[in-house]
């Protein structure tokens, strides 16, 4: 008998699960129900974990594949290696979709946000299921897609977007985020590892597809985006302090909603390491710029 509750959220994505208390120890069974959610939910969320620090939050992401480093980039938290402190006091304004980290050519299996401070109203995040969004393309687009291949990287506007208000913060962040870079090819739609369903791989990151002129890249782009963040194929999740939200990144992409001005909102992610993404054709990603290596697990 299962001890979870697992109560979907939308008709395409997400789910509740309670009777969970989150932390290094959860039993082999429960890992197994959780994981399981994880890939038929592609986001799944729970309430009150309010226990949780950033230690156990680290070995809970553990039971679910191997924590990266915080971030090929941006420095982790103080005193934990493995914490992304996402903290928007300083006007940081990330609200773009994307896949976490695409730009690497082993972008994580799944993160794990835990929130540690949220407004009283607004800063609800996003995710959109990008196997729902290929499974409703016309058969004419997604064998378009199936061939194509686009470029990530973490070198482009993506400062100037977080910090739109303020050119000084943005001119160090962007020094800060593009500190090295990094230029990935990834196929479009990747052949999910565990599921062998097919998922698009595109979002912020992915600047252009390979072998179109760049307006037609850029128009293809905006068509299948516009067709991955469809209002059916999202979640949209109210935080509380102490949700846990835990997304398999290989089947979707998510925002923040920034509509909470200068209120503090505070979360901690942890990435769990991923594999190479393979094309419906077989061909696995290529790194055209960057060795990511140091990107990857490091000994708790
Ligand atoms: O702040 C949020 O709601 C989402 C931030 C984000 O993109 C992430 O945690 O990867
Ligand atoms: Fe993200």
């Amino acid at each position: 008998m299962s001890s979870l509750t697992i109560t979907p959220v939308a008709g395409r994505i997400g789910a509740v699960i309670s009777g969970a208390r989150l932390g290094g120890d959860l039993p082999a069974d429960v890992v197994a129900e959780i994981r399981l959610a994880l890939l038929t939910h592609k986001a799944i969320f729970f309430r009150g974990q309010d226990h949780l620090d950033e230690e156990q939050q680290v070995a809970f992401a553990g039971l679910l594949g191997e924590p990266t480093t915080a971030h090929p980039t941006v420095p982790s938290l103080d005193g934990n290696t493995h914490i992304l402190d996402l903290d928007y006091s300083g006007g940081q304004k990330v609200d773009r979709w994307h896949t976490d980290v695409t730009f690497v050519d082993r972008p994580p299996l799944a993160s794990v946000l835990r929130a540690v401070q949220v407004p009283e109203a607004g800063g609800d995040t996003l995710w959109a299921n990008t196997v729902a969004a290929y499974e409703h393309l016309p058969a004419e687009l997604r064998d378009l897609l199936d061939r194509l291949r686009a470029v990530h990287t973490n070198q482009f506007d993506y400062a100037k977007v977080a910090f739109s208000d303020d050119p000084e913060r943005a001119r160090q962040y962007a020094e800060v985020f593009a500190s090295t870079v990094f230029e990935t090819e990834h196929p479009v739609v990747r052949v999910h590892p565990e599921t062998g369903e097919r998922a698009i791989l595109l979002g912020d990151f992915a600047k252009r597809l390979v072998g179109l002129p760049s307006e037609a890249s850029a128009a293809l782009i905006r068509l299948v985006q516009e067709q991955v963040t469809q209002v059916e194929n999202t979640v949209r999740w109210r935080w509380a302090p102490g949700d846990v939200a835990v997304w398999d990144n290989r089947a979707t992409q998510h925002r923040v909603v920034h509509d909470f001005g200068d209120r503090p909102r505070r979360l901690h992610r942890v990435t769990v390491a991923g594999d190479v993404p393979v094309g419906v054709d077989g061909r696995p990603s290529t790194v055209l710029t960057g060795d990511a290596t140091a990107y990857s697990p490091v000994a708790a």
